[in-house]
């Protein structure tokens, strides 16, 4: 599905990192990292393994700290934050991790109730059944509602999943290689349902893959992380308008076999 355009307000910034440095033992991962997230935008940051996309979204999220530099989240510094401020600071950011597991005991209902009922003490139960029917009607798959995971596919999880995150109305997605261990035709219904979420949730998201049909289809801009820094960040065909020997071998491998 052609992405659609989103409307992206670039003075008014969600995240914003200046100077992050995150070193373990004597290996500097991130090198002085600098970047914008912009409401509205989808925002994919690729790279290849081991090069800190993963250690960026925890730093994002306070779950590592910064070795120096600022991370700012929704007005937030998570550099100088007590640890109560996190916690409702991450109520309001979605987290779309690779292993985000289902609760398997549980049905999808019970597995898309679990959050509200967590953070929304105040919700009826009518209110509950609402935002549960709403948020599977969003991912496509209001037919599910009384299954266990185990019954679903891999593509269907990834989505349950994504509608778990999105029950809350987080206002910033983080999605953690979306597309990995999937087909080449549920890859792209995700990827489609990447830009659905943006569009209908006005969210502002990260995502981070090694995906590059991936960063195509969802990404309005891509910065890709090179030798601990952003040295590549536009569109994608921006981004790959080089002879870069650390850019284009990436480019061949994902689109010429
Ligand atoms: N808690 C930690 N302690 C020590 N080293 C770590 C820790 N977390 C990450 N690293 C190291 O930092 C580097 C970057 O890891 P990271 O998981 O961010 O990579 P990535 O870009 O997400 O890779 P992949 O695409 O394979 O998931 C790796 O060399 C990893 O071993």
């Amino acid at each position: 599905m052609e992405k659609q355009k989103a409307h992206i307000d670039k003075n008014n910034t969600v995240i914003k990192i200046r100077g992050v440095e995150k070193s373990f033992a004597d290996y500097d991962v991130l090198r002085g990292i600098d970047l914008d997230l912009y409401q509205g935008e989808n925002l994919v940051v690729l790279g290849r393994s081991g090069t800190g996309k993963s250690v960026l979204i925890k730093l994002i999220s306070g779950l590592l700290t910064t070795d120096a530099g600022t991370i700012e989240v929704l007005g937030n510094d998570v550099t100088h934050i007590s640890q109560r401020a996190l916690e409702d600071l991450r109520i309001r950011i979605g987290f779309s991790f690779q292993n985000s597991a289902l609760y398997d005991s549980m049905t999808v209902r019970k597995n898309l109730e679990f959050p509200l009922v967590r953070n929304r003490k105040s919700l009826t139960r009518a209110e509950i059944n609402k935002n549960v029917e709403e948020v599977l009607e969003a991912v496509g798959l209001s037919q599910t509602i009384n299954q266990m995971p185990s019954e679903l596919s891999g593509g269907q999880r990834k989505r349950i999943g994504i509608a778990r995150t999105l029950i809350l109305n987080p206002e910033i997605m983080l999605y953690d290689e979306p597309t990995a261990g999937l087909d080449p035709i549920t890859c792209i219904e995700i990827n489609d349902l990447i830009n659905e979420v943006q569009q209908r949730y006005h969210t502002s998201s990260i995502i981070i893959t090694h995906d590059l049909t991936c960063a195509k289809m969802t990404g309005d801009r891509i910065a890709m992380l090179l030798d601990g820094q952003f040295q590549r960040v536009g569109t994608f065909d921006e981004v790959f308008a080089t002879t870069d020997p650390r850019v284009k071998p990436f480019y061949d491998y994902n689109f010429i076999q």
